[in-house]
């Protein structure tokens, strides 16, 4: 839901509950708060108390897009471990026992949506989410609100990230760059035609499933933008963030396009392109005064790809599927998901560690309805 980079979380500890290991991590993340004084909030339920009155506001906010439900809906969550901490909300592995699936749950404070004020940035990725269908985006399963907490659930990737297998595999083969470049172009050019920016296209944010193939995650900082709108906001990730983003803006769906080109240089030499700055004015400096070479041991085709992508000026960027269809680093590739996602992708589905079974796993509802006793430990914004 945000910018900053995220890792994979261990596991829990072998003997401890489930339950109290994640309610622990989640205080020492900050991302569980103590109770906020609102009064008539101790029950959210689906229908305001008496009807007619308003519901309290700290669940209207976050409607329709995160509908208050029946706790009984919950109940059938078991967690099973943590996934990782991102920057606004901590990503759990849960068991939904009335579907019997196992799926991964974003948890997001609501003081922490109200302090950063993105509240509306919040509503957008959910709403973006459930508009979006395709072979190789991450679909939403669900989403809705407990008293303290949003929660936004989706299937669980058990193969992981591009970033955790880069990082395992050092790069990859050209051929391996060539079907996740194809498979992304096409998530891209459909994103676009619907009229969104996704801003902040990076490996974390990618997910693989079961055969290896991609799935673009993560919308939090996706927004409507008709073509020929304009953006002004700065961000992103600082790596991966086009020079126009950079600088303020305006830019479009073509900083989408410059992001790939940074993913694929690092996909293909193992390095990104540029090394990162500790802010985006620094950033933008490096940005301007590099050259993008490819390095030599990538052939001629991709180092024009590279080029056509990673190039200052976002007119002249490659950002129409005919320009990738006609490109010679995809002679012969059918821009078509069916026949991509034919064959697995070897790389990322070589057998790796099995993942531990965990103990004891506790009903989901648990942390967000058990905390009221602990005091808020942050001020209540605005
Ligand atoms: N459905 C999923 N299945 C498996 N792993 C997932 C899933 N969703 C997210 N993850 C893991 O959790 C990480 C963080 O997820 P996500 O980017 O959605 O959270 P975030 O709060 O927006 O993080 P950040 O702001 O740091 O990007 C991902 O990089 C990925 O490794």
């Amino acid at each position: 839901m945000g910018a900053a980079s995220s890792g994979s979380g261990p596991g829990p500890p072998q003997g401890r509950a489930v339950g109290s290991w994640v309610r622990a991590l989640l205080r020492r993340s900050g991302s569980v708060q103590g109770p906020v004084p609102v009064p008539g909030l101790a029950v959210a339920t689906e229908e305001p108390p008496f009807p007619g009155w308003p519901l309290p506001q700290l669940v209207s906010l976050f409607l329709p897009e995160f509908p208050v439900r029946p706790s009984a809906r919950q109940q059938q969550l078991k967690i099973l471990g943590l996934v990782a901490k991102g920057s606004f909300g901590t990503i759990l592995k849960v068991l939904d026992c009335g579907r019997e699936k196992v799926c991964a749950v974003k948890v997001v404070p609501k003081v922490e949506v109200l302090r950063r004020d993105t509240l509306k940035q919040c509503k957008e990725e959910v709403s973006i989410q459930r508009q979006v269908r395709h072979p190789f985006v991450h679909g939403l399963g669900d989403s809705w609100q407990g008293q303290r907490h949003l929660f936004i659930m989706c299937t669980y990737c058990s193969t992981g990230d591009l970033h955790a297998l880069w990082r395992a595999a050092g790069r990859f083969t050209e051929a391996t760059v060539r079907l996740f470049a194809a498979e992304l172009v096409l998530v891209l050019v459909y994103l676009h035609d619907l009229g969104i920016v996704h801003r902040d296209v990076k490996m974390e944010n990618i997910l693989l499933d079961e055969r290896g193939h991609l799935k673009l995650a993560d919308f939090g900082l996706s927004r409507h933008l008709r073509c020929g709108e304009r953006a002004h906001t700065i961000c992103g990730t600082l790596q991966y963030m086009a020079p126009e983003v950079l600088s303020g803006g305006p830019y479009s769906h073509a900083a989408d396009w410059w992001s790939l080109g940074v993913l694929l240089f690092a996909l293909a030499s193992g390095e990104f392109p540029v090394p990162p700055a500790r802010d985006h004015v620094a950033m933008l400096e490096r940005v301007k005064e590099s050259s993008y070479a490819s390095p030599p041991a990538l052939s001629p085709a991709l180092g024009r790809l590279l080029a056509e992508l990673l190039c200052h000026n976002p007119l002249r960027r490659l950002r129409y599927l005919h320009h990738f269809q006609d490109h010679p680093f995809f002679r012969g590739l059918a821009f078509d998901a069916e026949l991509l996602q034919k064959d697995p992708v070897a790389v990322a589905v070589a057998p790796r560690p099995t993942e531990q079974p965990l103990p004891d796993p506790t009903t989901f509802d648990d942390f967000d309805c058990d905390l009221t006793a602990a005091p808020p430990n942050r001020p209540w914004p605005g």
